[in-house]
């Protein structure tokens, strides 16, 4: 009655709304159940100091606070502790044998690793003993659970005053080190767990898993990959309905094979769950990764997500983490008790932080999903992507690949069978072809990993074709050939739109070859020098780290030199202590 007192008091209206639903599903599960039939599993975790009567599962690696709370609020509350030191599933077979205990009330809330599936009433898993698992506080965040704790005056454990946010056992569990407070005494001391404003700062203290595109790929650093499949998925009826350019498809498709991947498929797909969930559960089975952008947000047809979701087999769920970011980046705009744009799928999200990201790049398992709308922004995600994971740079997984153009003038029957024997020959090189304009040589792309192996494919072609094969074939940066083997210059333009404006062209001005604005080539060149000095940048980058790591190990080793001298002057002064007693003795013998 206090606690509802207390809460009726207070003007935190989200609170009042979180503690009226954790009553009512209370209330509704001591309607379904007996007294006797519900028991309350407690684990002195900040999740579950809420009363009632108590099951408490004992581990040998339990914090001795923990231990020393739970017993000392079971004699508080006057609860009726059973302590069970089995692990769970047998501790509850067991319970659930000598007791009629149908329900269980747990301080389980979305966000908990342990929340992945369940709603405020859940049965037990299948395999585990058949009782009611329920969770009144499902909906609560990290921050709820504290403003309850403080405005009721709930007992907590000590551990939570001493930097510690959220307690595992001691073997994984250390104080949240973002909450040391400097201080100039010798013992490092901490602020207390209520202080966190960010919940996604919840776990800093739990020993976690780093994120990255490379465990979903090998774990293995040392084996280079051949081929890494991609597929990018683009979500919006204005492509398919030709409103809106996709530029964002070509983007990822140039981003991808520049650092090795091999793109298997694009698609466009309509704003609907069903088709973004049919086409990612297709593609993350064939492929490596998949990159989806489009139909991110809180509108009606921001469907991704949830396709996402969908596809593997979880709901959304509301992520506390996340929702801070939007916090930050849309305060006002935002309740804060419902934000639809933070409900992820829920158990299998990834949040890949980068401090160039107002809100961080969202991967579950190996699906991407991409917020940018312009290639700009995906430029940007491109970059933090590659950064943080093993995408591409000096860390790709992948060999990249190398290619070379070629160009023969000559008509496509001509070219066909000899072209065929040579991919028989060279099965390993990627062979493609087209061309310009249908009276222009065939380009054809060579592609691999292996330079040799192109240079020899190269050489044959060039046997085969002899003087009809010129190299080149590109269109990017400054052209010195058309297409058709005729030289290009640099013009100036007379017409009245585009005063002066260079271009490069034929002398002879012919119809339907090549024409280019100079400022394009310039920008095209920049462009590929701007993506060599990233690749340089990712470099020195990673080489800094290394260095960084070999100046803290040399340290070490200094350490470590010190110590061993110290333990070599200690040895000898005890050696020369030992020879001075043992010369002491002997004469005292002799004496
Ligand atoms: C009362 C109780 C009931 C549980 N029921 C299930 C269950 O039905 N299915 C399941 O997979 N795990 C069940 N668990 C195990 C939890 O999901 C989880 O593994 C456990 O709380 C340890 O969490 P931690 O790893 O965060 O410490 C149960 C645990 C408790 C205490
Ligand atoms: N050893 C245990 N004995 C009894 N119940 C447990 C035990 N471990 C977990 N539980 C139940 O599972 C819920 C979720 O556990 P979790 O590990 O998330 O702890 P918590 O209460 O959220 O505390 P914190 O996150 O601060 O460690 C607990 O609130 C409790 O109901």
């Amino acid at each position: 009655m206090e606690i509802d007192r207390a809460i009726g008091e207070s003007d935190d209206k989200r609170l009042k709304t979180k503690y009226k639903n954790a009553v009512f599903v209370i209330k509704r599960a001591l309607s379904l159940y007996s007294i006797e039939e519900v028991a309350f599993s407690f684990n002195g975790g900040k999740d579950s100091t809420f009363p009632v009567r108590t099951i408490y599962f004992e581990s040998p690696s339990a914090f001795t606070e923990i231990n020393a709370f739970t017993y000392d609020a079971a004699q508080t509350y006057d609860l009726q502790l059973d302590i069970i030191r089995q692990d769970f599933k047998s501790g509850l077979e067991a319970l659930l044998k000598a007791n009629p205990i149908r329900a269980i009330f747990l301080g389980v809330r979305i966000g908990d690793p342990t929340a992945v599936g369940q709603e405020q009433f859940s049965p037990s898993s299948p395999g585990w003993p058949p009782f009611m698992r329920v969770n009144p506080i499902l909906d609560w965040s990290y921050r709820d659970v504290w403003a309850f704790l403080l405005t009721c005056k709930v007992k907590y454990c000590s551990l939570y005053d001493q930097g510690y946010t959220s307690i595992g056992s001691i073997h994984d569990t250390v104080p949240n080190a973002l909450f040391s407070v400097n201080d100039t005494s010798s013992k490092e001391k901490f602020k207390p767990a209520y202080m966190l404003s960010d919940g996604r700062l919840e776990r800093a203290g739990r020993v976690k898993k780093n994120a990255s595109i490379k465990n979903d790929v090998d774990s293995d650093d040392s084996q280079k990959h051949q081929v890494l499949l991609a597929s990018v998925i683009a979500v919006g009826d204005e492509i398919l309905s030709g409103t809106v350019e996709d530029h964002l498809g070509l983007y990822m498709c140039k981003k991808l094979t520049s650092v090795g991947w091999s793109v298997q498929q694009t698609s466009v797909l309509r704003n609907d769950i069903d088709s973004v969930s049919d086409e990612v559960d297709r593609q993350r089975s064939i492929c490596d990764m998949v990159f989806i952008y489009g139909g991110v947000g809180p509108l009606h047809s921001d469907v991704t997500l949830a396709g996402v979701a969908k596809a593997f087999g979880v709901r959304l769920a509301p992520d506390e983490e996340f929702e801070e970011y939007l916090r930050h980046l849309i305060s006002e705009q935002c309740t804060g008790d419902r934000n639809e744009m933070a409900q992820l799928p829920e158990g299998i999200t990834e949040l890949l932080h980068h401090e160039k990201l107002s809100v961080p790049l969202i991967k579950c398992r190996n699906v991407v999903v991409l917020a940018a709308t312009n290639t700009e922004e995906l430029q940007k995600e491109w970059e933090c992507l590659t950064e943080l994971t093993k995408l591409g740079g000096s860390t790709s997984l992948v060999e990249l690949y190398t290619s070379r153009r070629l160009m023969i003038s000559l008509t496509d029957v001509e070219v066909a069978e000899p072209l065929t024997k040579l991919g028989l020959e060279f099965p390993d090189i990627y062979l493609g072809c087209y061309r310009k304009f249908r009276q222009g040589p065939i380009i054809i792309c060579l592609k691999g990993k292996d330079n040799a192996r192109i240079d020899s494919a190269v050489q044959a072609l060039c046997k085969k074709f002899k003087e009809k094969v010129q190299s080149g074939g590109g269109d990017s940066g400054f052209p010195t050939k058309c297409e058709c083997g005729l030289h290009v210059v640099p013009l100036l333009s007379k017409t009245q739109e585009n005063p002066r404006r260079p271009f490069y062209d034929f002398i002879s001005k012919k119809e339907g070859h090549l024409f280019k604005w100079v400022e394009d080539d310039v920008c095209e060149e920049v462009e590929d020098a701007i993506s060599k000095l990233e690749s340089i940048d990712r470099e020195i980058t990673t080489t800094k780290t290394e260095v960084d790591e070999l100046k803290t190990l040399i340290e070490d080793l200094k350490e470590d030199v010190a110590r061993s001298k110290i333990e070599i002057r200690n040895l000898k002064a005890l050696m020369t202590v030992c020879l001075v007693c043992v010369c002491v003795v002997t004469f005292a013998r002799k004496m």
